[in-house]
């Protein structure tokens, strides 16, 4: 998959900017602080998964003293042209596909498939498990139409069945309706959060090695309060005089976990940013290769400030680790002068605006 044509109106500091990409390259965007390069790098990905990675506020993309922003790509997906474009206005997404408009988010995510690695996601380890939920349930989202319209559906009954909780007198029979509809919903997004997590750790730790020096056994285990196999019901009993106290589902897919391990122990207690840091990029490459194997073509992987923690002979591993059908963008300080063994190309960034370098 490759973004061949990308344009911002009123984008953070892009103004106006519309630029052409070549497939199956990397694209080095180089500039000094402040410039834009993750500004771009954001763009791509919210076409993807239409939320930005570092904000939740819509808003605070639009340029300011704007009061929209668009972003729109041309992504050659399998051969295949995209026309992709979302205006924002008001908190409110406007989705188009060939400029026809999109009523469903899970008709557009994933259309363009990004994969980002940035400083930020060696949080995943250390920040609460509704961000590490956050990672599976989007990448599911973008290979499985299916896994989007169960997880809303779960999502509105526990909606209701809490807003049932919340009655002063709890209507039992009701709470209970929406538990045996829950519990059947749940299953699904259970299994296939299950399945995910062990095909992605099976890539992760062929690719780990690569990352890391050491030999280092790595793992990540699904946590939950429910037995798959056992009787759910029985589970929801335990707690219910609990879940009327504190009007809400106490228990389900909702409050699930991920522990990442390193050598039997967890990465939060035991790793240093170094490992952290080969886990995630182990698991991002990994996923791409799950991506592959599923839809017959790679993400777009956009990596965002990487090699500043890098020496060169670690930049050099991980670029040739880097599949050379994949078309990726890396931002970065630096003017790398270094011998690639594929097609680079190199932009300046400065203020907002995008050239391309010739050497
Ligand atoms: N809504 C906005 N409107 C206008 N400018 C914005 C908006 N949001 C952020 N900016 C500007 O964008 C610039 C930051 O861009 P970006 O985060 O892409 O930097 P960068 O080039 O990646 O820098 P670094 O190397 O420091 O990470 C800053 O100058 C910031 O003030």
């Amino acid at each position: 998959m490759n973004v061949e044509k990308l344009t911002c109106f009123h984008f953070r500091n892009y103004e106006t900017m519309s630029f052409s990409f070549t497939p199956k390259c990397i694209h080095f965007l180089y500039g000094k602080n402040a410039q834009g390069k993750t500004n771009l790098i954001e763009a791509i990905y919210f076409l993807s998964h239409l939320r930005s990675f570092r904000t939740n506020q819509l808003d605070s993309m639009i340029m300011h003293g704007c009061k929209e922003f668009c972003v729109q790509a041309t992504v050659e997906s399998n051969h295949r042209k995209e026309e992709l474009k979302v205006i924002v206005d008001h908190q409110k997404k406007h989705l188009f596909r060939f400029q026809n408009p999109v009523k469903k988010y899970s008709d557009f995510i994933g259309i363009e498939n990004a994969i980002l690695f940035c400083p930020d996601d060696l949080s995943l380890f250390t920040s609460s498990p509704k961000n590490r939920r956050r990672f599976i349930d989007m990448e599911l989202m973008k290979l499985s139409k299916t896994y989007t319209v169960t997880l809303s559906s779960y999502q509105k009954i526990l909606k209701q069945r809490n807003q049932a909780l919340k009655q002063s007198k709890v209507d039992e029979c009701l709470v209970q309706i929406y538990l045996d509809q829950m519990i059947d919903v749940q299953k699904i997004i259970m299994k296939q959060r299950n399945e995910f997590l062990n095909s992605l750790m099976i890539k992760a730790r062929e690719l780990y090695p690569f990352f890391s020096n050491e030999k280092e056994y790595i793992d990540a285990k699904y946590i939950t309060f429910i037995d798959l196999d056992g009787d759910m019901k029985e589970a929801y009993a335990k707690v219910f005089e609990k879940e009327k106290k504190y009007h809400q589902t106490l228990i389900g897919i909702h409050r699930d976990d991920i522990l990442f391990e390193l050598n039997g122990k967890p990465v939060c207690e035991v790793a240093s940013q170094g490992q952290k840091r080969s886990f995630v990029l182990a698991l991002k490459l990994g996923l791409a290769q799950i991506i592959y194997e599923k839809s017959g073509q790679y993400p777009i992987l956009l990596l965002d400030d990487v090699f500043s923690e890098l020496d060169n002979l670690r930049k050099r591993q991980l670029i040739e680790k880097l599949p050379n059908d994949m078309q990726i963008f890396i931002t970065t300080t630096e003017r790398l002068n270094m011998h690639w063994n594929r097609e680079v190309r190199f932009y300046d960034i400065e203020q907002g605006r995008i050239k391309e370098v010739y050497k």
